[in-house]
């Protein structure tokens, strides 16, 4: 460790320093929000000093102690801690997701939502691939008579069945509800019909509102469906402006200025691509750390009321029910197509726990409940479904689906007890309650291009002067903490995503500089730019560092199709190293600066011949090229 880290360090641990004094001082305004946010940001810090520690034990001196945010590793990444057991203990999770009836239970009226939670097990999920967990909360409206049960109903046959196998690709997590009112229907069927067009999917955010409500149809029906927003704006951990940062006078939040998706329009080739360094002042933070996270879900509760009169068309209703649900169900996976939701940049929007909508209560005359609606949770493109060790779901697309929880069956009505020697029972029987789970997200970017390279490499300038993303930028390591994807838009329409992956530093393969949640979102990146900083002194040295390490996490990685940038020429010292290093790669290597747009247009060339490539080679051995 040389003399200029020592001088980092120093300097952020005043810069730590500066914000547990804002941090004291929120707490003390009861600003709880920026308390999380400022101690976030702490974390961060912590966590590098704690790196560089690391890697020299002198440094041990000058730490602080340790943060005192609770964050732990879970087994694929960084995991929110406390979701299982906090979620289990609250023990008033009602609901049971209203998973497929048979026709017979149909014809039963419910009784009683009871808050009576039971863990359902649920094997035939594992297998299922989808980008979206799906919590189907509720039970069947119990009705004995007939149903009015619409959309909502579709896939909880097949979940009665155990035949998951219906998570369908959309880009949702759903939560069904089995028996809901006539809104909830409504609600239910809203959320279809959005899958394709990607609407009225509810924010991770407000759907942890719908979760706390009681059973009840009047609950659900006044629940609004909120139009899609884009994550990072449901985000608390954007900051804007570094200059703010710095200037310790308090620190913005601006939510846009961290959009990790945007676009920015190139010609096809060199040409006359415009750079925009202006872009380039409205730094941002961004410092969640969910991405991967442990959520706990559970599906709606059946509640059912008792059904004293009226057993007319009872059967033949029931039949109908049945007939209406099953069809409609196949048609589930027709509608995965229209959905994408690659707006979703992160898991930081999604909560640590969610409740599913509960059905509705039986009704007089026969009368079902209605289904729960189906609580959608967004998530990003890329995330992994985990219960344990076991991956359930990979929603590596947009429109994935994947059911998280399905709601529990109905109860049967007085009619269901209908005898000769008793024409008007009194008798019913409760609805059953939803599944609950404890599941683990896990996001692993998918891009075109990864950029790997070590921190303070200018990973994030480049991204912010190529495309529209807007990751932060600052003069320390690790300042990326987050994969953010760019899109490069050229004239002929293509797009290619290329993601900012937080740096990589020598031992990262053994999780050092929380090296392993890192180098994973390189794993699905097809072709890589491998980003050596030219200010450094000998700077060759990195490529091999860097390949080492991604060669040590996955076999073959470092083998992939990639160039090798060389950053920050506008530096006449990194110029000067520029021919040495060309020589000493033996490869030619793209010299450019992020800062200045110096040279970028032959990497936008490199990067589309990388693209062409790609599909060339995809559609060769018969596979689809990734498409943004
Ligand atoms: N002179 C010069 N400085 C640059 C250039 N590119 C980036 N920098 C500076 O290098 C520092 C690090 O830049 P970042 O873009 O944050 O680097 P990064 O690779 O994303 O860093 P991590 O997120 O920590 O991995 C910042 O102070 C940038 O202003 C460049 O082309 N020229
Ligand atoms: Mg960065």
């Amino acid at each position: 460790m040389g003399h200029g880290d020592i001088c980092d360090t120093r300097q952020m641990l005043d810069e730590n320093h500066h914000l547990i004094q804002c941090i004291l001082d929120y707490q003390s305004k009861g600003k709880t929000a920026e308390c999380t946010q400022y101690q976030q940001i702490l974390h961060r810090n912590l966590v590098y000093l704690a790196t560089i520690a690391d890697s020299n034990q002198n440094m041990q001196s000058l730490l602080p102690a340790p943060p005192t945010q609770s964050m732990t590793l879970g087994p694929g990444g960084l995991s929110q801690s406390g979701s299982a057991q906090g979620l289990h203990s609250q023990g008033s999770l009602s609901d049971a997701i209203g998973a497929g009836l048979p026709p017979s239970s149909l014809m039963q009226a419910q009784i009683g939502n009871g808050p009576n939670h039971v863990s359902l097990q649920q094997t035939a999920q594992s297998t299922l691939p989808t980008t979206s967990m799906s919590m189907s909360g509720s039970g069947h409206g119990s009705g004995p008579g007939y149903s009015h049960s619409g959309p909502a109903s579709q896939s909880v046959p097949l979940q009665s069945q155990g035949a998951i196998s219906n998570y369908v690709s959309r880009a949702n997590i759903n939560m069904q509800s089995n028996p809901v009112s006539m809104m909830h229907q409504q609600a239910a069927s809203s959320h279809y019909s959005a899958a394709q067009g990607g609407s009225q999917h509810y924010q991770g955010q407000s759907m942890a509102m719908m979760g706390q409500s009681g059973q009840g149809g009047g609950v659900m029906g006044q629940r609004p469906m909120a139009p899609y927003r884009p994550s990072q704006q449901g985000s608390s951990q954007q900051y804007l402006g570094q200059e703010e940062y710095y200037g310790g006078e308090q620190y913005g939040h601006g939510q846009a200025a961290s959009e990790p998706m945007s676009q920015q329009y190139y010609p096809d080739g060199h040409g006359d691509y415009a750079y925009q360094p202006a872009s380039y002042t409205d730094q941002s933070y961004d410092r969640s750390f969910e991405d991967s996270t442990q959520h706990y879900y559970e599906g709606g509760n059946s509640q059912y009321s008792q059904q004293q009169t009226g057993y007319q068309q009872g059967t033949a209703q029931q039949q109908t029910y049945s007939q209406q649900q099953y069809p409609n169900q196949q048609s589930y996976p027709g509608q995965q197509q229209g959905y994408v939701d690659q707006q979703v940049k992160s898991l930081s929007s999604v909560l640590s726990r969610y409740q599913g909508f509960d059905g509705e209560d039986g009704g007089r005359k026969n009368c079902f409940g209605r289904n729960g609606a189906v609580l959608y949770i967004r998530v990003p493109v890329g995330t992994l479904v985990k219960e344990g060790n076991e991956v359930l779901a990979d929603l590596s697309r947009p429109g994935d689906e994947f059911i998280a929880a399905v709601g529990g069956t109905g109860g049967k009505g007085n009619r269901f007890f209908l005898a000769n020697d008793n024409r008007a029972p009194t008798t019913c029987t409760p609805g059953q309650p939803g599944q609950e789970r404890v599941l683990f997200l896990e996001l692993k970017t998918v891009a075109h291009a990864g950029l790997v390279g070590f921190p303070n490499a200018g990973k994030s300038s480049l991204l912010r002067a190529i495309s529209n993303a807007r990751p932060a930028v600052a003069a320390y390591p690790f300042t990326t903490l987050n994969p953010h994807v760019g899109i490069v838009h050229y004239e002929d329409h293509q797009q290619i995503a290329v993601a900012d992956i937080p740096g990589i530093i020598r031992g990262a393969h053994q999780n050092r500089g929380l090296g392993l949640a890192f180098l994973r979102h390189i794993e699905r990146c097809p072709f890589l730019l491998f980003l050596v900083d030219l200010s450094v002194p000998e700077p060759w040295t990195q490529l091999d560092d860097l390949k080492y390490e991604l060669e040590q996490y996955d076999e073959g990685l470092s083998k992939r199709p990639y160039t090798v940038v060389a950053n920050k020429i506008d530096l006449p010292q990194a110029r000067a190293r520029l021919p040495q290093l060309q020589a000493r790669l033996g490869q030619e290597a793209i010299a450019l600066s992020a800062a200045t747009g110096e040279n970028l247009e032959e990497l936008l060339l490199r990067l589309k011949e990388l693209h062409d490539h790609h599909v060339a080679t995809e559609l060769e051995h018969g596979r689809q090229p990734l498409r943004w």
